[in-house]
């Protein structure tokens, strides 16, 4: 079949009937247009095709759609191409694993598309631009080297204006975050850009200058692992960055710009215009990965443009971003239990401590959320029709850890604390980990919720303009279906395994379809294991990929 070539208008503006980019478009939304599955009739939902992806660990990449064209790539560095329509097999892609190689997070989380050719960033570093119609390499580019950096990559890649731009992980190997752009045509490298400065660039005075911690920057952390946004018309990408490394913030004493934040950079150069850091000296593995959702809000009658994002700290955050970028602090509450801060300065948002709560080298501290925080990585969605933004969260659940000096050494662990004492704790009796709550943008008030008793949520969401929610994420492997607007539950399907991939949405000669990509692994299946020892649980969950489309039968 005829390939459309993706072009930045069409990326800008993505046409309905198409899954183009990872949240289905640059503001971050994770929300179809599309109106013919409703509430009302959402319970006819059922599977048109499925197919396995052949590996197992954690699925957690969209199927990307463009026409007849579906892309979804898989751990094991495996791009999958099928006839979106039949589920026919296109072509299959599969960069060999090097041998040796080891990664903290064997996952990967999606294609990016521009022209005719399909990105994916594959774990052991690399960047590879495939002819989306055959499969076959086009050009490939390091993006870091995963034997002396210990670096890996499980971001979806960004592509803006020709640019294709991603980050590595290993914030728990003592990693430097950065950014690379490479030409979406040639794979030449355009920019690079840290996200902790070196000695004398702007936020370094952020940073210890002398003693004992003088070189904390060089693996100060703050890796960029998942995909940006950006604001089209104003020219501005917007971008998370991780937790500090190692955790214990007083092996690098300082506020440690740029770890926790959101930075906006200009897309050009990767030149950084402004940041918002979420907490100061990370101590916790709170990570400020997830780039905010862009949004506007409704101020004294007037819309005027902002971001909004639910963090793993468990605060929830209203910023201000100007037409240049400038991002200012609005107001931010908490949506789970958070023991840390003890208060949150109104003009800045910058937080003040409980150190008890505290981690530090040779010190025990308990606090609340644990590491994986009120939400992980799995994304948020915004519905501009309910005003609603929706949050996957868990809470209920804590963390004791003790920290230490651990050197770092290339590939391992070295995040300062013995990786077998994670010691997660959940509430005695708790009423429910796992949950989906609906905030209201303008209102700044949550407006319903659904909660999981006997599961965590790792499930990202799907919102549609006719007010559908489409959400896994539990270990009991269901996909289901909410009322967007009341969170009523409308349907649920069993997949062979638990769903930790983002859904989407497509339509093809008028028929509205829905994807989802099951295969449960990485972090939820170590926190099941967790909660196994602690409140009984299953221990395990079925494991295995495989795509699933569904459409309304008669
Ligand atoms: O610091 C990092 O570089 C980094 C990377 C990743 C990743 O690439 O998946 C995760 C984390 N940290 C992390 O802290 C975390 O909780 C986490 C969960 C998952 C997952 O896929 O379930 N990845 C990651
Ligand atoms: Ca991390």
């Amino acid at each position: 079949a005829d390939y459309k070539p993706v072009t930045d208008a069409r990326l800008a503006n993505p046409e309905p009937e198409n899954w183009l980019l990872t949240k289905g478009n640059y503001a971050g939304w994770s929300y179809t247009p599309l109106e013919q599955i409703t509430p009302q009739n959402v319970s006819k939902l059922r599977p048109v095709w499925s197919a396995a992806t052949n590996v197992g660990s954690g699925h957690e990449a969209p199927a990307i759609v463009n026409g007849d064209y579906m892309f979804v790539s898989t751990p094991r560095n495996q791009v999958l191409a099928f006839d979106s329509k039949t589920g026919r097999v296109l072509w299959r892609y599969q960069r060999e694993m090097p041998e040796g190689f080891g990664a903290l997070h064997m996952t990967n989380r999606g294609v990016a598309l521009w022209g005719d050719k399909v990105y994916i960033a594959s774990i052991d570093c690399m960047i590879s631009a495939l002819d989306a119609k055959t499969g076959k390499l086009v050009w490939e580019a390091e993006v870091c080297n995963w034997q002396t950096d210990s670096a890996y990559i499980t971001s979806a890649p960004l592509v803006v204006k020709g640019k294709v731009i991603v980050g590595p992980s290993g914030g728990e190997f003592g990693v430097r975050g950065f950014l690379k752009a490479f030409d979406a045509q040639t794979g030449k490298l355009a920019w690079t850009r840290y996200s902790v400065p070196a000695p004398g660039e702007p936020g370094s005075e952020t940073w210890p200058q002398q003693g004992q911690w003088k070189d904390s920057w060089k693996n100060g952390g703050g890796t960029m692992w998942m995909p940006g946004n950006y604001d089209a018309k104003n020219d501005v990408i917007y971008w998370g960055v991780g937790n500090g490394a190692p955790w214990l913030g007083d092996q690098r004493p300082g506020d440690n710009l740029f770890l926790t934040s959101v930075l906006s950079l200009n897309p050009d150069n990767g030149n950084i215009i402004s940041h918002f850091q979420y907490h100061w000296n990370d101590s916790w593995d709170w990570a400020g990965m997830n780039a905010p959702t862009l949004v506007e809000f409704d101020r004294n009658g007037k819309k005027v443009p902002g971001l909004i994002s639910a963090q793993r700290n468990g605060n929830l955050y209203w910023l201000d971003r100007d037409a240049k970028g400038k991002i200012t602090y609005q107001k931010s509450t908490p949506y789970v239990k958070n023991t840390v801060f003890t208060s949150i300065d109104p003009k800045t948002g910058r937080p003040t401590y409980d150190e008890a709560a505290k981690p530090a080298t040779n010190k025990t501290a308990t606090y609340c959320p644990s590491l994986w925080g009120g939400k992980d990585w799995p994304y948020e969605a915004y519905n501009p029709k309910t005003g609603l933004l929706y949050i996957p969260f868990n809470d209920n659940h804590c963390m004791t850890l003790t920290g230490m000096i651990q050197p770092r050494i290339p590939g391992q662990w070295s995040a300062g604390v013995d990786i077998n004492k994670l010691d997660l704790k959940v509430a005695d009796n708790f009423p429910f980990i796992g949950g989906i709550q609906a905030w209201s943008v303008d209102g700044g008030k949550e407006v319903w919720r659904q909660t999981y008793k006997h599961s965590w949520n790792w499930g990202s969401i799907l919102t549609t303009a006719s007010g559908v929610l489409f959400a896994g994420g539990t270990n009991d492997r269901k996909f289901r279906a909410y009322d967007a607007k009341s969170g009523k539950l409308l349907w649920e399907f069993p997949t062979p395994s638990g769903i930790i991939s983002p859904p989407s949405s497509f339509s093809i000669d008028g028929k509205q379809y829905i994807a989802v990509v099951s295969g449960w692994g990485v972090d939820a299946q170590w926190i099941q294991g967790k909660m196994h020892d602690q409140a009984g649980w299953e221990k395990a969950v079925p494991e295995g990929g495989s795509v699933w489309v569904f459409a309304l039968g008669d």
